[in-house]
């Protein structure tokens, strides 16, 4: 692990099914930043963040988050997981929501209202979250993540759903996290959002393609459009390598 990164993994290797997931992934995520991790639908981008988080099942290789094991007791309020489906409360209003989780973690009535406003929903915190629409009920998904004020934020997809306005909103609030000190590890396969990020992991069939800065990768590979730069890097590697192996795990 490096001296500025806050996860590591080395030679992580995930099975889910038949099928190598994460195939020996060596990779680093700095402290303090906003890193996008990015790839196509399967790459493996949620196994990896469940595997920081410390839910999955790992067939070998470690995981370390701010110097301890993944899914270390002493991690579990250090780390903030939105995961792809919101997990909220249908019958309670959004307020109710999010001052549940406040109170979990000994912040106040005003940091959660801060964290509604956040993500645009100031408007709507009266109402119950089982009446949201989609895109509503991830944003207080995510109020119910950021009010905890984690050290480690893991975002998986936060941003499908949203229109351009909040989206954009949302970059700039990941942002002003990361200045703050939070590091944060989103994950997109939505190229355009990549600019908005630091640093980039780019993942392809469990494999990291480059790690690279979105500077790094429009030098690397002579394309101005993100989109356009990795489906080059891809080209680069050849046709994927659909690994299938025996046993099991999840
Ligand atoms: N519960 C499961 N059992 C078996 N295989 C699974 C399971 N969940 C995911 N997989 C497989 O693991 C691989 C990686 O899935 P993963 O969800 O990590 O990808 P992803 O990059 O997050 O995809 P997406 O962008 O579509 O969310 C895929 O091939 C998927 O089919």
């Amino acid at each position: 692990m490096t001296e500025a990164a806050a996860i590591s993994t080395r030679e992580l290797t995930v099975r889910r099914g038949r099928r190598m997931v994460l195939d020996g992934l060596n990779l680093d995520v700095e402290a303090g930043a906003v890193t996008g991790l990015l790839g196509p639908s399967g790459s493996g981008k949620t196994t990896l963040i469940r595997a920081v988080v410390g839910t999955q099942i790992v067939r070998s290789g470690q995981v370390t988050v701010l110097g301890e094991p993944a899914g270390s007791p002493a991690l579990r309020h250090r780390i903030g997981y939105v995961t792809q489906s919101p997990s909220i409360y249908a019958d309670l209003t959004v307020t109710r929501n999010v001052r549940y989780f406040a109170s979990l973690y000994g912040r106040s009535g005003a940091a959660a209202d801060s964290a509604i406003e956040a993500v645009g929903l100031r408007s709507h915190r009266s109402r119950l979250a089982g009446n949201l629409s989609g895109g509503q009920s991830s944003r207080v998904s995510l109020a119910c993540a950021l009010v905890a004020e984690p050290e480690v934020l893991l975002l998986d997809e936060p941003t499908v759903g949203l229109d351009p306005v909040l989206r954009a909103d949302l970059w700039d609030r990941f942002a002003d996290l990361a200045r703050n000190g939070t590091t944060l590890l989103v994950s997109s396969h939505v190229m355009e959002e990549a600019d908005h990020c630091a640093t980039l992991l780019l993942l392809r069939e469990g494999r990291l393609l480059a790690h690279v800065t979105p500077t790094g990768l429009r030098r690397r590979t002579g394309r101005e459009r993100l989109d356009e730069a990795f489906l080059q890097l891809i080209r680069e590697t050849g046709p994927a390598d659909d690994t299938e192996a025996r046993g099991e795990d999840r």
